[in-house]
């Protein structure tokens, strides 16, 4: 039997050749070397303190509707007052409710960089990513052979922008790494069964290189999520249902990015 992330697999590469049918690689280049030019979000990473990566997130494959987001951009605004250091746009439109448009409107709302976050399944979706001005893209090593995970890495980085790399397992650690990885998430929940297992990170970064950077998705709570993801290492983590739900994104976005930046936060060698 397929996993849910075969599914979701099978569903994207039918989305991306109709659009890829509309508008040809050669087409989709183009529109990329005319972009606003990419954000520095290594650097941005790299600062002092646990950064919050705050995704605009309509719905999921776990929960169905999360929440009502009428405006991305007003949401992301929020987000970006509210102390995040990057914000994550989910443009999967099956089962997570987002598009290209989305990312379109976050990434003129705000100053900070943007992550494309998707199923990227071959280079199109990389080139797309970057003609609507994402500065980072997502690769899910789960959703690749290790020969498309190196070319999509090298593919990302010569454009300009920042992969991050996502994994589950120590096995897809090894591989991130093997593949020349500078960003690692480390995702609590298992893209084929969707559990959410916290311990995960706790079990793979210790093992990651100091000079990578390491990312704990999913998960996170509060503030006291962050600090226990901190305590073993996670240099930003990446939130969206513990925001999206709340009444009010900007002072939730402001509880972690505070108690990531507070002194007494532990935080890993650098
Ligand atoms: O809503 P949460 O539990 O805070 O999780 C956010 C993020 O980690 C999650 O949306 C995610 C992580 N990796 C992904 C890959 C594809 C789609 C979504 C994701």
């Amino acid at each position: 039997m397929g996993t849910v992330l075969d599914s979701i697999l099978d569903g994207v590469r039918e989305d991306v050749a109709a659009r890829e049918a509309v508008l040809d690689l050669q087409s989709v280049k183009k529109a990329a070397k005319s972009a606003p030019p990419p954000r520095d979000a290594l650097k941005v990473l790299r600062e002092p303190g646990v950064g919050v990566i705050a995704e605009v997130k309509r719905a999921s494959p776990s929960k169905g509707q999360l929440a009502d987001i009428p405006d991305p951009a007003d949401l992301a605004r929020m987000y970006e007052d509210g102390g995040a250091r990057i914000i994550s746009c989910l443009t999967e439109e099956r089962r997570f409710n987002g598009s290209l448009a989305d990312l379109d409107s976050v990434r003129r709302a705000v100053d900070i960089p943007v992550l494309r976050k998707d199923f990227v399944v071959g280079p199109y979706q990389i080139h797309e990513a970057r003609a609507h001005g994402a500065d980072l893209v997502l690769l899910i090593v789960a959703a690749l052979e290790q020969e498309a995970l190196v070319s999509l890495l090298d593919r990302t980085e010569s454009l300009g922008m920042t992969a991050l790399v996502e994994v589950h397992t120590e096995e897809e650690a090894d591989r991130a790494l093997e593949a020349g990885a500078t960003v690692i998430g480390v995702n609590a929940r298992n893209l084929k069964t969707l559990e959410v297992d916290r311990n995960v990170f706790s079990r793979i970064a210790p093992g990651l290189p100091s000079d990578v950077v390491k990312i704990a998705e999913s998960g996170v709570r509060d503030a006291s999520d962050l600090l226990a993801y901190a305590s073993v290492g996670a240099d930003a983590v990446l939130v969206g249902e513990g925001l999206v739900t709340q009444g009010d994104p900007r002072a939730a976005c402001n509880a972690l990015a505070t108690a990531g930046a507070h002194p007494s936060c532990p935080q890993g060698p650098r």
